[in-house]
């Protein structure tokens, strides 16, 4: 993992943290939320992830030594950069599981904090959170549509900056299987593998001697790529003489890779000619700009291909570039907190909250979440955040609560989970939700409401500072 130090945060941050600290404010009790409005994608579920990296980070983060000298020069005073230089993240944090089917306006995790403290960690926690929730969603969908193939992340080279390293590790847990990218792979215990470019093939006189030697110096996870010249008349036949060659050292070809052209039309063609030449056994790999579409498409044209490898448009989240994902003040020094806007879908929730998911009988499900104050064990009524006459019944259905503590006075209180255990938790969940949830066109819209108390002390708050002179 990178080794964050606490200036990786807004300046913003510093400034109202030194007006906290000279106020005397900087040790009142904060709470803030954490959540998204508006699902990637267009689509019906997010999966979180990110925490597990959140929580490592913050139960180290320090401003180092160069940190301080480097503030010197803004103007933050000599008593405020000691502090700093003491700074330790010290607050209890509540969240959802990594790996978890989340949905909008629901607090996924919630900071219990000094406000000093909870101000500090702002902008790394939604650096960390936004960008691996949205890109852990973009891979469930692939992985929706691939079922049982094998999905590799290809994406390292056209991803924003560094930004993919955190993209490869998000995309299993969004459920691939494998990564071409070593340092994360190194990182976080993920199987690495790889082919080869077309680069190596150009780089022989023959394409059969840049198999051959290819073959011969990797032999057990040997995949050639076959359409450098011409895929059937000279990608294919080279292949089958080479996977012939290693048959005759005991050896077997793993794949093919094609990375261009119309993939069905070749992969039907090329598992013909690999069959007819008793290579039943050598998979198919394929590669360009795939997205969740294009193999869901090739899944339709029943094109006979094994191996998926995604790269652009799956770690630079196309079509949306971010999730917009929010960091909310519900509670300090003592009182909830509000922020009223204009449009009723900005107006914040106030106090610490639980949400509770509704299970029916089996475990589904239902397709409801309610957020309720932390103190409320059940909800009975919930209401459409902003529609002020839409209401459901909730009480007769098994209430899971969603947010548990993941940190108490600075330290993690859960395990590390691996990327393996987070991915088959997010597996699970997911197949809790309904169909209907997860089809790509106009999917079913998963409710999320409020209990009757909160919309009580909501509109309660609304009232109070909508009148008062602020
Ligand atoms: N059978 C198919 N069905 C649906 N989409 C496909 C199919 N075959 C390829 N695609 C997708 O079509 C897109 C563009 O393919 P196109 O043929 O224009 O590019 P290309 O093969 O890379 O071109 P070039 O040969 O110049 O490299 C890619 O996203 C690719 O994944
Ligand atoms: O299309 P993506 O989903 O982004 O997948 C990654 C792409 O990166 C490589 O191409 P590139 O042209 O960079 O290198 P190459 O010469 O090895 O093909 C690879 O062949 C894929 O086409
Ligand atoms: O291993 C591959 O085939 C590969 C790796 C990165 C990008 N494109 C392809």
């Amino acid at each position: 993992m990178f080794n964050f130090t606490a200036t990786y945060t807004d300046m913003y941050q510093l400034s109202m943290a030194q007006v906290y600290f000279k106020k005397g404010k900087k040790d009142e009790l904060a709470i803030f939320d954490y959540y998204f409005r508006k699902i990637p994608y267009n689509g019906g579920y997010a999966i979180f992830a990110g925490l597990g990296d959140l929580l490592k980070t913050i139960e180290t983060l320090t401003f180092s030594k160069e940190d301080i000298e480097y503030l010197t020069q803004y103007d933050f005073e000599p008593d405020f950069l000691a502090y700093l230089r003491t700074f330790k993240f010290s607050g209890t944090i509540y969240s959802v599981q990594e790996g978890d089917v989340v949905f909008q306006t629901q607090p996924i995790l919630q900071v219990e904090a000094s406000m000093v403290e909870a101000q500090i960690i702002e902008t790394i926690l939604l650096n960390l959170l936004n960008f691996q929730t949205l890109i852990a969603t973009k891979a469930s969908r692939v992985a929706m549509v691939a079922k049982d193939k094998t999905l590799l992340d290809f994406g390292l080279r056209r991803a924003q900056g560094p930004g993919g390293y955190f993209a490869s590790k998000a995309a299993m847990i969004g459920g691939f299987h494998g990564t071409s990218n070593v340092i994360v792979g190194r990182d976080y215990n993920i199987p690495i593998s790889g082919t080869m470019a077309h680069s190596f093939v150009q780089s022989y006189d023959t394409e059969l001697e840049a198999f051959r030697d290819f073959a011969e110096c990797r032999p057990k996870k040997c995949v050639l790529l076959v359409d450098t010249y011409n895929t059937l008349k000279s990608g294919i036949p080279n292949a089958i003489t080479v996977a012939k060659e290693m048959e005759t050292k005991g050896q077997q070809l793993l794949a093919i890779r094609l990375d261009s052209g119309d993939l069905a039309y070749y992969a039907k063609q090329c598992r013909k000619l690999l069959d007819a030449a008793g290579l039943a056994y050598v998979k198919i790999a394929v590669s360009n700009q795939l997205d969740e579409f294009v193999i869901k498409s090739l899944k339709e044209q029943e094109a006979p291909i094994d191996i998926y490898g995604v790269g652009t448009n799956l770690v630079i989240g196309k079509p949306n570039g971010a999730l917009d994902g929010v960091y909310k003040l519900a509670y300090s020094s003592g009182k909830p907190r509000i922020k009223i806007s204009e449009s009723l879908i900005k107006t914040t929730l106030p106090y610490r909250k639980q949400v509770y998911r509704m299970n029916d009988e089996n475990g589904k499900f239902i397709g409801a979440d309610a957020i309720a104050i932390h103190t409320e064990e059940k909800v009975d009524l919930m209401h459409h955040p902003y529609e002020p006459y839409k209401q459901l019944e909730v009480g007769a259905y098994k209430q899971e609560p969603l947010l548990t503590p993941v940190m108490e006075n600075g330290k993690k209180t859960i395990p590390d989970y691996s990327l393996n255990e987070i991915a088959a938790y997010s597996k699970e969940r997911l197949s809790h939700l309904l169909t209907e949830y997860k089809r790509f066109d106009n999917p079913h819209i998963y409710k999320v409401g409020i209990s009757s108390l909160l919309k009580k002390e909501r509109d309660m708050l609304i009232a109070l500072y909508k009148t008062d002179k602020n």
